[in-house]
């Protein structure tokens, strides 16, 4: 990343939370920085760290080739051996870079307020009625979810199957942000970006978790090293700088087993939410019916109702938390009603496709084995007819979810059209074997409780050409996603079309406004 500014680099090296050296490097122009050899030009400083395929180290010859003006690494230098420009060791090549990026960008999180969404299901929806709270109390959001960012009124696409950007890219969008007057930036955070210190340097104000259950193992190796990589959200809120008039809030669902974990992490405010414990933001009462679902909050500001047009028994809690952060931003009721109203969906999330069929379909985002029981339950209570439920499990992911997640929809759907969900370089059948093997150890039998369509398209088509009227079909897993890798390559897909499309080969045209 170059651009015609340049920053000293000792102004860099000072953003670093420990002791950097040497004052003659103190004048050195730096023009961008990296950690991609392949994108340095000449004045860049280029960030070696140890990534997870390959040893950043490697390339600093590359770097200093295409014209690096001095290098950032975690080797010891005697390991790097000599070079023509100065060499600076950190304990940390990925934090440096975290510190460096902000410091690049002019630390934009620390000239607005920054809320920070965690956890392993709802982060995205959550974000998504946070934002809508905080604008209708007249905070000017920029939001950063899965699905992408909004800043300004703009949206922007963010690279497929990822959610928090990296550094350089984040502290991009948060200096954008500033740029374009926002008060307020609410970003979704995951374990991955968490882990890899994607948000270090971010000066974090409110500290928001959904839920920690079984996820990204596959990355984090075991329970307790996603528990740590979740509590480093809030451990980043009295690690960053103080706003004026700013408390540092943790709010933390009461219900789930993160409470015990991060109830002693060290927070200005404390604020609580759940359906089944006492809590700060507590449902007194839910109440269902065909325009989404009414809850009685009784919270610091009093007892009041909210509704959601959002489906689903589960988004009650991601109410509860937007409802808690409202109250953390000094909202008031109205503000707070008017926020939650206003998210009429979100796309990929229990998203109705109405076009006509006597039968619902839902395409959702479950990916987990936690949430796809959460949106099978859900279903389940919509329909006293059947669920026909359709859903893969991705490659070179977390092996462990996919036979957990057949168990799931044995036990929950009617019947399960197993298919892909972005298999990359996996087999595609070997994938859905170990689903399919969860789902006979629960006792599900293939051609009466499940089936095998490996295309997804072909899939989709099945499980709407298999639903009767007041069936409900759920299509979970890729949601808004706007591609299906195969191999190494990210195909177009669309969730959407491909439910459209099964629907019009039945006979269903009714128009329904593209998601
Ligand atoms: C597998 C994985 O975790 N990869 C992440 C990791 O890559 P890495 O930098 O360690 O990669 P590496 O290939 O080992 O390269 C090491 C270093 O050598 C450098 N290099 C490499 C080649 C070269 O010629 N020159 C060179 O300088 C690279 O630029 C890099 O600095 O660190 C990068 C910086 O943080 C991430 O962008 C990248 O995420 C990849 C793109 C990814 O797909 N991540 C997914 C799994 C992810 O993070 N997903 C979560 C959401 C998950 C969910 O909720 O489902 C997310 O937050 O997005
Ligand atoms: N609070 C919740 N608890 C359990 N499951 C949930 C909750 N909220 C949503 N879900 C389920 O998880 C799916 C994904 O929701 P959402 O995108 O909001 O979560 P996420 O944490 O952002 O996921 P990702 O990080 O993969 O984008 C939904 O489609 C729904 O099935």
């Amino acid at each position: 990343m170059t651009t015609e500014t340049h920053v000293l680099l000792a102004t860099l090296l000072a953003a670093l939370p420990w002791a950097e050296t040497p004052s003659p490097l103190a004048n050195l122009a730096i023009r961008g920085i990296t950690a991609d050899s392949r994108a340095v030009q000449p004045g860049t400083l280029f960030v070696a760290y140890r990534g997870v395929s390959v040893d950043g180290h490697r390339f600093i010859g590359d770097a200093v080739a295409r014209g690096a003006a001095a290098v950032v690494g975690e080797a010891a230098p005697e390991d790097v051996g000599a070079l023509p420009v100065p060499y600076i060791r950190v304990r940390d090549g990925r934090e440096a870079l975290a510190w460096l990026a902000a410091a690049w960008h002019g630390h934009p999180s620390q000239r607005m307020r920054v809320v920070g969404i965690t956890g392993t299901d709802g982060k995205t929806t959550t974000t998504t009625l946070v934002s809508s709270v905080l604008s209708a109390a007249g905070e000017h959001v920029g939001v950063l979810t899965t699905i992408g960012a909004t800043i300004g009124g703009q949206h922007f696409e963010t690279a497929p199957h990822t959610t928090t950007p990296d550094a350089l890219e984040l502290q991009q969008y948060l200096r954008h942000m500033v740029e374009a007057g926002v008060t307020t930036a609410v970003l979704e955070v995951t374990s991955h970006g968490l882990a890899q210190h994607r948000v270090t340097g971010i000066a974090f104000d409110t500290a928001i978790v959904t839920n920690i259950t079984h996820e990204h193992l596959d990355f984090h190796g075991t329970l307790e090293n996603y528990r740590r990589a979740k509590a480093m959200l809030f451990e980043h809120l009295m690690n960053t700088p103080h706003k004026p008039n700013t408390p540092k809030v943790s709010i933390l669902n009461a219900d789930d087993s993160s409470f015990a974990y991060l109830r002693p992490i060290p927070a200005e405010r404390y604020l609580t939410y759940a359906v089944e414990q006492p809590a700060d933001v507590r449902a007194e009462q839910v109440r269902y019916d065909n325009s989404g679902t009414t809850v009685r909050v009784a919270s610091p500001l009093g007892t009041f109702d909210v509704h959601t047009h959002l489906l689903g028994p589960f988004n009650v809690y991601n109410v509860l938390a937007a409802v808690a952060a409202g109250i953390a931003h000094g909202a008031d009721i109205p503000a707070i009603q008017a926020g939650i109203e206003a998210v009429q969906r979100v796309k990929g999330r229990m998203e109705p496709v109405d076009m006509g069929q006597p039968f619902l379909v839902l395409i959702d985002f479950a990916h987990t084995p936690v949430s796809l029981e959460q949106a099978l339950t859900a279903a389940r209570a919509m329909t006293d007819g059947r669920v026909i439920v359709v859903f893969g499990s991705a490659g070179l992911r977390d092996r462990a979810k996919r036979g957990m997640m057949g168990r799931v929809a044995a036990r929950l759907a009617d019947l399960a059209v197993l298919t892909a969900e972005d298999p990359r370089t996996e087999d595609v059948n070997a994938i859905i074997a170990e689903i399919a093997a969860g789902a006979e150890a629960e006792g599900a039998e293939e051609g009466r409780d499940y089936v095998r369509i490996p295309d997804r398209a072909e899939a989709i088509a099945y499980a709407v050409a298999q639903a009767q009227p007041g069936d409900v079909v759920l299509t979970c897993g890729k949601g808004h996603e706007p591609t299906m890798c195969y191999g190494t390559t990210e195909y177009p897909w669309s969730e959407h079309d491909a439910v459209r499309a099964a629907l019009q080969r039945l006979g269903f045209t009714a128009h329904q406004q593209p998601s």
